[in-house]
């Protein structure tokens, strides 16, 4: 192992798992000291300059405060995409790509989507870049999130419409009709704080997060009863879920008025998207 990488592991030890730490040292040293992969797998040392030596010790102090490496990079892939984030977005999740991957598998190549809560813009910015004939609309009531969103789209040359929306007081006009609403809202219950890493909770934004213990569901029902307006007939309804909620977030989707509802596990085996049909 290269000295500066075992530098890191050691640096590290006691704040990561040791394979944290190693694929920490790998990224520290591949992508921000621009060692080649295959260099950094054989064991090949990096000669540091002073300026680089200060860099390192300054991203090590960063990770001891358990920010995140995305932050640091300030960027994170979704779905082959390289997208900025700051700690005004959340980081996009694997279990979002899933939710993109189904989505692409079923929507119709000329379809009216609006992304609700669309942070970083991954979902929507996909979307529109897969299916380049529909037209995306993104909300967020975050002013700091849409305006990385719309530099992610303008970077990867993407057509979204960005809205700044609260979607639980928003009231519907007649221009809002959508074949699709897909959504990964805030879901993480305050009890749900305490089992938390501190890399999510010290530095993602509370505003993406979290919802209170009383109404676990409150983004979906006010989605799913603006759906009932906005969603043209048979148009559907596409969320990503707290897993601890599946069956509820079914049975309050089936009271409103939709149909075929389905619940679908993610890649881990837990319930996570949530699909509908007006
Ligand atoms: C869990 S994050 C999802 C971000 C992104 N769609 C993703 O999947 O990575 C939820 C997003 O909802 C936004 N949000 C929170 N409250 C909202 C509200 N009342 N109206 C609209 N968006 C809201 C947050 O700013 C945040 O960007």
């Amino acid at each position: 192992m290269n000295i500066t990488a075992s530098y890191i592991r050691r640096n590290l030890q006691g704040r990561y798992d040791p394979r944290e730490a190693g694929n920490l040292s790998r990224i520290i040293c591949c992508e921000i000291l621009g060692q080649q992969t295959v260099d950094y797998y054989l064991g090949k040392d990096i000669i540091l300059s002073v300026k680089e030596e200060q860099e390192l010790e300054s991203i090590l102090s960063r990770l001891h405060n358990f920010e995140p490496i995305q932050y640091i990079l300030g960027e994170a892939r979704f779905l082959g995409r390289t997208f900025r984030v700051t700690p005004g977005v959340l980081i996009p999740r694997p279990e979002t790509e899933e939710l993109v991957e189904m989505m692409l598998k079923e929507l119709s190549p000329v379809s009216r989507v609006l992304d609700v809560g669309t942070g970083s813009g991954c979902i929507a910015i996909s979307l529109a870049k897969e299916l380049p004939e529909s037209q995306v609309t993104a909300w967020d009531v975050s002013g700091e999130a849409l305006s990385i969103a719309a530099a992610n789209s303008k970077a990867l040359q993407a057509s979204v419409r960005f809205e700044q929306r609260d979607v639980l007081t928003y009231e519907p006009c007649v221009a809002d009709c959508y074949d699709v609403i897909v959504s990964n809202p805030p879901y993480v219950t305050e009890a749900e704080k305490q089992e938390m890493e501190h890399n999510v909770l010290d530095w993602e934004p509370s505003l993406a997060l979290f919802v209170p213990d009383t109404d676990p569901l409150r983004f979906y029902r006010r989605i799913a009863v603006l759906g009932l307006e906005m969603l043209t007939s048979g148009g559907k309804l596409y969320f990503e879920i707290n897993r601890a909620f599946g069956k509820d977030t079914v049975a309050m989707l089936c009271e409103t008025g939709y149909r075929a509802v389905r619940l679908q596990k993610d890649i881990s085996h837990n319930d996570r998207f949530v699909i509908a049909e007006k």
